[in-house]
């Protein structure tokens, strides 16, 4: 029987979901029944976490509760901060993330249980560690100690302390909030998938966090942040970037970092909602030379991609390089930042996949010989 083939798994429906909504054709994103501009505007990142897990927002005490819950979560054991350390200073920060939040898995005595109510304990806990653990890496790789978290601050906050070891501002806080809360949460995307398949097996809430911190980290996904930052470095200001964008397009198969995406044909509305934050901080801070470079790149691009019929829009990478870069972050921790924020979007998929599971085992065309006859090794 003849089977179509959908390459990169494009279109393809894996099982339903209550949990986030994209409409890749108006460039609309819903987490759980909410516009993502008004949650952007409105919420915080705990409150997104409480919606993304249980369906709806939390009434004030509810949150509360939660935000209580999660606070005795972010201290992390030495023997995990010393897994950070063995990674080189040039090893890609998601080496070190990705292999210490596997090593979490050494302290917790019930690191298999898949029950719900563990899926969530492990939940709040990779909540707060990623945080932690993201902090202590830009320090160590400072040269300095980690800091130890502060037992009143959520995550926006508390990451912020963490990587300076002052209570950081109101202003600095709401903008790593909305930053979270943008990042929480996409539907099937690669890393949530990969998260969805490795669960489907029924291993554990660290494998399969493990697996998508993996698999966020290639460039065509969550990598593409620092990508980004990395190409607008090598681009000698606004005047420049014509020039580098036209050639980088004359190379075959070429791809501008923070371009394009499998679903969005029009602007992703992360991206739209995080210019506008980059606008701000650049105004506020007096260096727009980033933020000018971007809109400069997205001009170029708009006019190019539209020249070739291609729909090609900056994607929730682009602005967020900016944005991070405004706030004192080195390019290469953007990925480790994005992993954080997705922590809780995953298990919210986690929670979904162990309470309903199907295991996932699609299928390859086979295109190789048959029939080959069996040479013994010493004829070969
Ligand atoms: C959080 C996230 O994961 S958001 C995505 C982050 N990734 C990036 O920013 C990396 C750069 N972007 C890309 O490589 C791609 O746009 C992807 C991988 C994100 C999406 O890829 P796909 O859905 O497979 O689209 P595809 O690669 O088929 O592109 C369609 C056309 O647009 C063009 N195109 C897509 N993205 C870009 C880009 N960034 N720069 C230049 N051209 C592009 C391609 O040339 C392609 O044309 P072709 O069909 O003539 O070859
Ligand atoms: O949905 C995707 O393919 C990638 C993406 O934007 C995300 O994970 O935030």
């Amino acid at each position: 029987m003849e089977q179509t083939i959908h390459r990169g798994l494009d279109g393809v429906l894996i099982d339903t979901s209550k949990i986030c909504s994209i409409d890749g054709l108006k460039g609309e994103l819903i987490y759980r029944g909410y516009d993502i501009r008004e949650l952007a505007d409105k919420a915080s990142f705990e409150e997104v976490i409480y919606l993304l897990w249980n369906g709806e927002l939390p009434t004030e005490a509810e949150l509360h509760s939660f935000q209580d819950e999660l606070k005795p979560h972010f201290a992390v054991p030495e023997e995990v901060l010393g897994v950070l350390r063995l990674f080189p200073p040039d090893a890609s920060p998601m080496h070190a993330l990705r292999t210490a939040v596997s090593a979490l898995a050494a302290a917790d005595k019930d690191r298999d249980g898949v029950d719900l109510a563990n899926v969530r304990r492990i939940g709040l806990k990779l909540t707060a560690q990623a945080a932690t653990l993201t902090a202590a890496l830009q320090r160590l790789r400072e040269g300095k100690d980690p800091v130890d978290p502060h037992p009143e601050l959520g995550v926006a906050a508390n990451f912020l302390y963490m990587l300076s070891g002052e209570e950081p501002t109101e202003a600095a806080v709401r903008v790593m909030d909305v930053a979270l809360v943008l990042h929480a949460e996409h539907g099937s995307n690669a890393s949530t998938f990969v998260a969805r398949a490795t669960a489907s097996t029924l291993t554990d809430v660290y494998s399969a966090i493990t697996a998508a911190i993996g698999s966020l980290k290639g460039p065509l996904h969550g990598g593409a942040n620092t990508a980004v930052m990395q190409m607008l470095e090598q681009i000698n200001g606004v005047e420049d970037v014509e020039r580098f964008v036209l050639d980088k397009l004359s190379q075959e198969k070429a791809r501008i970092p923070g371009f394009g995406h499998r679903v969005y044909r029009v602007l992703d509305p992360r991206a739209a909602i995080l210019e506008g934050v980059a606008e701000k901080l650049a105004a506020e801070s007096g260096d727009a030379k980033w933020f000018e470079m971007s809109q400069e790149m997205e001009r170029v691009m708009d006019r190019e991609m539209e020249r070739r019929g291609k729909q090609v829009k900056p994607n929730v990478d682009f602005f967020s390089a900016s944005v991070y870069r405004m706030l004192g972050f080195p390019a290469d921790m953007y990925t480790p930042i994005f992993a954080v924020a997705r922590v809780p979007g995953w298990m919210a998929h986690l929670l979904e996949q162990y309470a309903d599971n199907r295991l996932m085992r699609p299928k390859l065309k086979y295109e190789g010989p048959r029939g080959k006859t069996f040479v013994p090794l010493s004829e070969r």
